[in-house]
């Protein structure tokens, strides 16, 4: 199962808020859409689940089944917790019982609570709906998983229960991720791939791949990775952070040597893939070559 999408340009009346984008992703892989905001990332991932059509290009998919978890948690207000979780799985043809036990234990999953499953939306707190939002996106087990910033509204402790959440329904249904996140920190826990996108138009400034695998990110190399990535030159100007450097700081360099101690010395530090297109000429897809 695989996504392509190619030369993919996007116009909201005469603005061009995607222009050219190319991306791959494949069964298993997650991909990390970064970038400042505005940058057009929701609109892509409002592309890929079907729900707007591109203004130019192609966009290929064999996945069968999407779960989605936007923005705004978009819940049913008048379905409870469970209910809402349970929602997708009425048209896969599972009986109302086996429903609700799977939306509960779903539930609970997410760290809500027994008390909390008859709640109805205008009862839970942000962070509740969110953790709603996302167990009713993995509800049917799909194999497709586009979320948009699916941990933004919980605390670190949570986040990180939920983190580990997502990667065994990963490992276990083998889904494809295509996920937006502010924090950079989380794109280099969670992801395979990052797709740094820059505004005026949305399009993808870099590529860069986290080779590691990800039961082997301890939090030390996790901070490590990300501030070698915030300190590339295009990184800091994307997101508009001042370029100074500190005493002692090192140039960015994502394709040297890792400082978790890897045995054996191999590198799988995040490394930057295809380069910006005004200064790299490889074609997307292409393996190593370019570095920042
Ligand atoms: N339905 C719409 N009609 C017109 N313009 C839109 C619409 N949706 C988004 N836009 C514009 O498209 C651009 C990209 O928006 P989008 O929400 O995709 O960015 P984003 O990178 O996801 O931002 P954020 O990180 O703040 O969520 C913005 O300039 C936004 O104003």
């Amino acid at each position: 199962m695989e996504l392509h999408i190619r030369h993919l340009t996007h116009s909201f009346a005469l603005t061009e808020v995607l222009s050219d984008i190319n991306l791959d992703l494949h069964a298993g892989e997650t991909l990390a859409l970064v970038g400042p905001s505005g940058c057009g990332k929701s609109t892509l991932l409002h592309i890929v689940a079907g729900l707007l059509r591109p203004s130019e290009g192609t966009l290929e998919s064999s996945f069968r089944g999407i779960g989605c978890m936007f923005q705004q948690p978009r819940l049913m207000p008048w379905k409870n917790v469970v209910d809402n979780i349970a929602l997708g799985l009425k048209g896969l043809g599972i009986p109302a019982g086996s429903r609700r036990r799977q939306g509960a234990a779903l539930a609970l999953r997410m760290g809500l609570l027994e008390r909390d499953m008859d709640k109805f939306p205008y009862e839970l707190s942000g962070g509740m709906q969110s953790r709603v939002a996302l167990a009713r996106a993995l509800a049917t087990r799909p194999d497709l998983l586009l979320l948009d910033e699916p941990f933004a509204a919980l605390d670190v402790g949570l986040r990180h229960e939920l983190y580990g959440v997502l990667r065994e329904q990963v490992r276990g249904t083998g889904a494809a991720v295509l996920m937006i996140t502010h924090d950079l920190m989380e794109a280099v826990r969670l992801a395979d791939r990052l797709l740094l996108m820059a505004p005026h138009p949305g399009r993808v400034l870099r590529e860069f791949m986290v080779p590691r695998l990800q039961e082997r990110r301890s939090d030390d190399w996790i901070y490590g990775q990300t501030g070698r990535l915030m300190r590339i030159r295009e990184v800091r100007e994307c997101f508009g952070l001042p370029l100074q450097r500190e005493e002692g700081d090192h140039e960015a360099d994502p394709t040297a040597a890792d400082d978790g101690g890897v045995p054996g010395g191999m590198d799988d530090g995040v490394r930057a893939l295809t380069g910006a297109s005004a200064n790299c000429a490889a074609p997307h897809g292409h393996r190593g070559g370019c570095v920042a």
